[in-house]
C-alpha cells in the first residue's frame, strides 16, 4: 500500500490537498481516500470499494467512453468560464452556495460558465446542501435564466427536497433536482425516489462498483456517476460503474483529475472532446515515490486503515 498527498489546483469543498491510500491487489489498484472527518464506519465502506477494485475486478462495460462534465469550483466568472473552456465538455458543473459568498457570486459564475458553453451546453449546478428551502427558491429563481439542467442537493433533508419540489412546481421554476448526500450519506439513500429527478452516484461512498449498480436498479431514477475528487485510480472505478450501468442518459462528475496537480496513472483519466475512455490504467511508480505523503500523514492513514479493515474482518490488509 502507498499513502499519497497530492495538492489542488485551486481550493474545493473547502480542502487545499487531496490523501488517499492506493492498494495493489490482483486484479489492480484500488483507491481509499475517505475525507479525513468521516468516521471508521463510514471509512469501512470506502475501503469495500477500493477492496473491489483491487481484489475483484469489474463488472463487464456495456459501453466503450463516459460523457463527462466540466467542473467549476467556487472560481471568479473569468476563471470559471477558463475552466470550462479549457475542459472541452458540453456539460459543465458549477458549484454554488459556498460559504462566504453570495448569490450574486453564483449569477455571476453561472452566467460565465452559460456564456462559454454556449446555448446548446448544458449547466447544471451543486450546491452540497447550503440553501434552506426559501434560500434555494430564491437562488434558483434566479439561475433558472441560465437555464439548468438541475440543481445537485440544493438542501439538506429529504423534506426539504421535497417542499422545494413543491415550491419550485407552485412558482413554475423548471428545474430538476438531483440527489447526492441524500443518496451517499443516508440510512435510507432510497427516501428520495419519488421527489428527485436524478441520483448521484459515487463508487467509493457507495461501497463499490456492484454496489452502486444495485442501488441504481433499486432507486430507478436517471444516473450520474461522480467522483469524489480523487487520483485516477480511484476515478477508474468511478468510470467502470459508468460503463457498466444499462442506461446512461447524463454526463458524469468524473472530470476531476484537472484538479489535482498531480496524478499516479502514467495515462490519468483526463476527458478528449468531453469524454473519458474506458480502460485500465498504468500505475507509474516514478509517481507513487513523487505524491508520497510524509511519514506522519502515512502513520494516520495507515492507523485508519487498520481500524477499517478490522470493521470489515479484514486484519491481513496492511500486505496488500
Ligand atoms: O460531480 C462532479 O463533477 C465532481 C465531483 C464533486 O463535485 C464532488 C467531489 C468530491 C466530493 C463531493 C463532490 C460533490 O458532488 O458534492
Ligand atoms: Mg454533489
Amino acid at each position: 500500500m502507498i499513502v499519497y498527498d497530492i495538492a489542488l489546483t485551486t481550493r474545493f469543498r473547502g480542502i487545499t490537498r487531496r490523501q488517499g491510500v492506493l492498494l495493489e491487489g490482483p486484479a489492480g489498484w484500488g483507491e481509499w481516500s475517505p475525507f479525513p472527518e468521516y468516521d471508521d464506519a463510514v471509512a469501512a465502506r470506502w475501503l469495500a470499494a477500493a477492496l473491489e477494485a483491487a481484489e475483484v475486478g469489474f463488472p463487464t462495460p456495456v459501453r466503450s467512453s463516459v460523457p463527462v462534465n466540466a467542473i467549476v469550483p467556487a472560481v471568479g466568472p473569468e476563471q470559471a468560464a477558463a475552466r470550462v473552456r479549457q475542459a472541452g465538455c458540453r456539460t459543465a458543473k458549477v458549484k454554488v452556495a459556498q460559504s462566504g459568498e453570495r448569490l450574486g457570486d453564483d449569477v455571476a459564475r453561472v452566467a460565465a460558465v452559460r456564456e462559454a458553453l454556449g446555448p446548446d451546453g448544458l449547466v447544471r449546478v451543486d450546491a452540497n446542501a447550503a440553501w434552506d428551502v426559501a434560500g434555494a427558491l430564491e437562488a434558483l429563481r434566479e439561475l433558472s435564466q441560465f437555464g439548468l439542467e438541475y440543481a445537485e442537493q440544493p438542501c439538506r433533508s429529504v423534506e426539504e427536497l421535497r417542499q422545494l419540489r413543491r415550491g419550485l412546481d407552485a412558482a413554475g421554476i423548471a428545474v430538476p433536482i438531483a440527489a447526492d448526500e441524500s443518496i451517499r450519506r443516508a440510512v435510507d439513500p432510497l427516501a428520495v425516489r419519488d421527489i428527485v429527478d436524478v441520483a448521484i452516484l459515487k463508487a467509493q461512498p457507495l461501497g463499490g462498483v456492484r454496489a452502486a449498480l444495485e442501488l441504481a436498479e433499486r432507486l430507478g431514477l436517471p444516473a450520474v456517476v461522480s467522483s469524489a475528487l480523487e487520483t485516477s485510480v480511484g476515478l477508474r472505478a468511478g468510470v467502470a460503474l459508468a460503463a457498466a450501468l444499462p442506461e446512461l442518459s447524463h454526463a458524469c462528475g468524473l472530470e476531476t483529475a484537472s484538479l489535482l496537480l498531480d496524478d499516479v496513472a502514467h495515462d490519468p483519466l483526463r476527458a478528449v472532446d468531453g469524454e473519458l475512455p474506458v480502460r485500465g490504467l498504468h500505475v507509474d511508480r516514478d509517481a507513487l515515490a513523487r505524491v508520497a505523503a510524509a511519514p506522519e500523514v502515512a502513520l494516520w492513514w495507515r492507523q485508519r486503515l487498520g481500524r477499517a479493515a478490522a470493521l470489515l474482518g479484514r486484519p491481513d490488509l496492511e500486505e496488500l
